[in-house]
């Protein structure tokens, strides 16, 4: 039985295209130390946690009892040291809070003109997505900029949100400010919002949420088959990709794409499979990586599994555990490329 989600779907489609909207004007105005070098040395800016704090906040006021797995937290942003960036994250999160209410939009969910809210509030909803995550009960997944990296180099990212229930996804969007809407027809310019619920399909929208178009993974053929993969080679073995490539005989260079745009692009046919093995031992894929990603690829026919051929567990906390590496390819050509994948995977073995 599918559940209809409603109103799920529409605060997120509302949640993402604002973040979006905060995420595209902020590119164009960021300075240098409006950016900070995580732990784990990966970047983070003034545009992620902006953004989360403008959807958890928006999902604060939607569903107060919904525990939320974000990406962010803002323990860098309470300290002196982080007064200057929090003081802009503030000043971005309430442009897009405040800004009129547009297409789906309900003043009851915390946003439009006059909803501003305070430091404390806009750091406590960034701090609402510490939750550890678990296999039962309601909880969404928010990774504010999926691909900073690409954000920074002013090419592919993605604001992605996701509803999981009981360990499995049932909403998910990803909003992809600079992804062509239609890459036969660059005229028609670039942003659009995917959106997915659990029997029901998958959709294109536009930025601001109108046009909603059906997607449908095209049979592929020789001539149109590719693989999609990151861009960043610490992210995903090019190297493993290319055996598999010529293992399956594709002729089309891969795409390198940053981001779950890459999920977005395989739902409508831009590309066969998307295929992310690991580079090296112990890095755990994050579950808001590929939530919303897993549904848009299967309610657009396809199918999304490890490299074992398993499903994805996003019930095991914040990480995605044991599962190694990603498949994610049309329910015809998944299959073979599972096939290549395991021989490569052997001639690996055998090598050490
Ligand atoms: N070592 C390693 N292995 C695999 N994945 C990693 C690794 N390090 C980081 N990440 C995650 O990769 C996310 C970026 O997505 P992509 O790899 O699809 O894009 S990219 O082309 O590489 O930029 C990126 O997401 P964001 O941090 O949201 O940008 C990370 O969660
Ligand atoms: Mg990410
Ligand atoms: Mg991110
Ligand atoms: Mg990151």
């Amino acid at each position: 039985m599918s559940l209809a989600f409603t109103t799920e779907e529409q605060v997120a489609v509302a949640a993402v295209g604002r973040a979006c909207q905060l995420t595209s004007s902020v590119f164009n105005k960021l300075v240098k130390n409006e950016t900070l070098v995580k732990g784990d040395k990966s970047p983070v800016t003034v545009g992620d946690f902006a953004a989360q704090a403008v959807i958890s906040s928006i999902l604060y006021h939607a569903f107060p009892a919904d525990p939320i797995v974000g990406e962010e937290d803002a323990s860098d942003l309470r300290v002196e040291s982080g007064k200057e960036m929090k003081d802009r994250i503030v000043e971005l999160a309430n442009e897009a809070i405040t800004a009129d209410l547009g297409l789906g939009d309900n003043a009851n969910w915390g946003i439009g003109p006059g909803q501003a809210k305070s430091d404390t509030e806009i750091l406590d909803a960034i701090d609402r997505g510490n939750y550890e995550g678990g296999s039962t009960g309601r909880m969404w997944t928010i990774d504010p900029i999926d691909g900073t990296k690409g954000f920074l180099r002013g090419e592919q990212y993605a604001v992605c949100l996701s509803l999981i229930v009981d360990s499995k996804v049932q909403v998910g969007v990803i909003g992809c400010p600079n992804l062509p809407v239609d890459p036969a027809h660059p005229e028609k310019g670039t942003g659009c919002i995917f959106v997915a619920v659990r029997g029901q399909g998958a959709q294109q929208l536009t930025l601001s949420g109108a046009n909603p178009t059906p997607l449908t993974i095209p049979t592929s053929t020789p001539e149109t088959f590719n693989f999609l993969e990151s861009v960043e080679a610490a992210h995903s073995s090019h190297s493993f990709n290319d055996r598999v490539s010529s293992l399956l005989n594709i002729t089309r260079p891969a795409t390198r794409m940053d981001s779950q745009a890459k999920y977005g692009c395989l739902a409508r046919g831009d590309g066969g499979a998307y295929l992310r093995m690991p580079t090296g031992v112990g890095y755990r894929e994050k579950i808001w990586d590929h939530a919303p990603g897993q549904i848009l690829v299967e309610e657009a026919g396809g199918i999304v599994t490890d490299s074992r051929g398993e499903p994805l567990d996003f019930g095991l906390g914040r990480t995605l555990g044991e599962n190694f590496g990603i498949i994610a390819a049309g329910k015809d050509d998944h299959p073979r490329v599972l096939a290549a994948v395991q021989k490569a995977l052997g001639e690996a073995k055998a090598k050490v």
